[in-house]
């Protein structure tokens, strides 16, 4: 029998060889969780990297889509903000149904594509509440921030305006929708816009601007009945013209920029269809519109941005040492002109991919007839948010600009009326106002930007 000395030494060894056991038992598990985060962290960030590069480039077609980045973007599909539903179902066809159904008699029935875009949303609301049915489509690509076009949409929501989500490249979806609503127009706003980013992305351009406008007049032509189409065209198709103010006669066949081209392009695309199919189409040339819930890639937009940040902001002159200036024109003016050309657009004439008889084909400039200096811009902004911009005036970089636009708006007087009635320092007023409630900035507002951007701003 062992003693009780040799059995108290028995005890300590044993848990000591214990002890010894759970450190490695410790250090295996430590092991081994590290390991599972490891590959855990290295599996997040894939995913991150997929859904990152998901719809980049923006307005990619989903042609080009890797079939896992498909795969991803229809598991996102469950991820669609409440009340929405899959492509194609009873729930979602009753949403589509239901928002373009006019509530008024002989009310319009119309598709705006880019209805979560700047222009889009404020002619989205605006045909709304003159009782049309309005059906909003647009991709939410990300070339500039897309929380703003979901707050877009959530204004729209308010407003019963629903807005599928998808691309303009999507022909099968396009054709379900026509298949689902006899749309009597479309309001075509959905476009790579941007005259300088045309040299970081070019495709982006020729997919949205050409690509995109070829498939939406495909399926409009094979519709019965086919849709009246009104469209985005853009001020910089006259490019390098100096013939002034810039009237729908003048040439526009020297483009200084490849989103100017696509937009020519466009032009001319337009009059094919016109021409074969007896589709109506009328394209507005706007000229750099602006206001509240506008584009953060627009100048008046970023500049008051850095201005309330303190950062420099760069003020183009022309090589030869002149003012750049912008024929600005307010966004509530530009609906004015959307909603006259849409109510003067006669039918098309075709049917089931035929033409029936000669069709409508028209161009208009909507512009604010009285060009602005730059540097006048930057000064207005200055005494709205009360403060001095840090201003790097420099030449202005041969990227696409033309150093002035001015428009003759005769012709859209003539046919619809069209008549601005905002001048510049009225539109940033109603900008700032906007910007300031948006982002939730309390600064050194100057106090006229309250009192002066009035009650009747139809915009917040
Ligand atoms: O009418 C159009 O069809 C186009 O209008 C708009 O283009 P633009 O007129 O070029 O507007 P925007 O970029 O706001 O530059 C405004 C002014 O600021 C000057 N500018 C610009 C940037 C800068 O850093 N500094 C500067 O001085 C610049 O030289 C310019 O004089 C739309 O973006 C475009 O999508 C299209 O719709």
């Amino acid at each position: 029998m062992a003693s009780p000395r040799e059995t108290s030494k028995t005890a300590y060894k044993l848990e000591r060889y214990n002890s010894y056991i759970r450190r490695v038992n410790r250090t295996k598990l430590l092991n081994a969780s590290s390991k599972l985060l490891f590959w855990a962290t290295l599996l997040i960030a894939l995913v991150l990297v997929f859904f990152f590069t998901l719809n980049y480039p923006p307005l990619s077609s989903s042609a080009d889509r890797h079939p896992l980045q498909h795969y991803l973007l229809s598991y996102s599909a469950f991820y669609r903000p409440k009340g929405s539903a899959a492509i194609g179902d009873p729930v979602w066809e009753k949403q589509v149904r239901h928002s373009s159904t006019a509530r008024r008699a002989n009310g319009l029935s119309i598709l705006v594509t880019g209805a979560a875009g700047f222009i889009g949303t404020h002619c989205s609301l605006a045909l709304k509440k003159r009782g049309e049915g309005v059906l909003g489509l647009d991709n939410f690509n990300s070339y500039y921030d897309p929380s703003l076009k979901r707050a877009r949409q959530a204004l729209l929501a308010k407003h019963q305006v629903f807005i599928v989500e998808g691309d303009l490249n999507d022909g099968p979806l396009l054709r379900k929708l026509f298949d689902v609503v006899p749309f009597t127009h479309v309001l075509h706003l959905a476009a790579q816009a941007g005259v300088r980013y045309a040299m970081q992305n070019p495709q982006s351009y020729v997919a949205s601007n050409i690509a995109g406008f070829v498939t939406l007049l495909e399926v409009a032509k094979n519709a019965n009945p086919q849709p009246s189409i009104v469209w985005a065209s853009s001020s910089s198709v006259y490019g390098l013209n100096t013939e002034n103010p810039f009237s729908e006669s003048h040439r526009t066949d020297q483009p200084a920029s490849l989103y100017a081209a696509t937009k020519k392009a466009g032009e001319e695309i337009a009059h094919t269809y016109n021409h074969i199919y007896g589709l109506s189409l009328t394209g507005l040339r706007f000229f750099t519109v602006y206001g509240p819930w506008g584009r953060p890639d627009m100048a008046y937009f970023f500049f008051t941005k850095d201005i309330l940040q303190g950062k420099q902001i760069d003020v183009y002159r022309t090589q030869d040492d002149k003012e750049v200036a912008r024929d600005f024109t307010y966004v509530d003016d530009v609906v004015k002109g959307c909603v006259g050309a849409l109510d003067t657009a006669e039918k098309s004439t075709g049917s089931g991919g035929k033409k029936r008889g000669p069709a409508q084909l028209r161009i208009y400039n909507l512009g604010n007839t009285s060009p602005v200096p730059v540097g006048r811009l930057v000064s207005i902004l200055e005494l709205l948010l009360g403060t001095s911009a840090k201003k790097h005036v420099i030449k202005m970089p041969r990227n696409g600009d033309v150093p002035f636009t001015h428009a003759n708006v005769s012709l859209a007087y003539r046919d619809f009326g069209y008549k601005p009635t905002t001048d510049l320092a009225m539109g940033l007023r109603k900008f700032v106002k906007w910007y300031v409630h948006y982002y939730g900035i309390k600064s050194t507002l100057n106090k006229e930007v309250d009192s002066a951007a009035g009650n009747n701003d139809s915009s917040n």
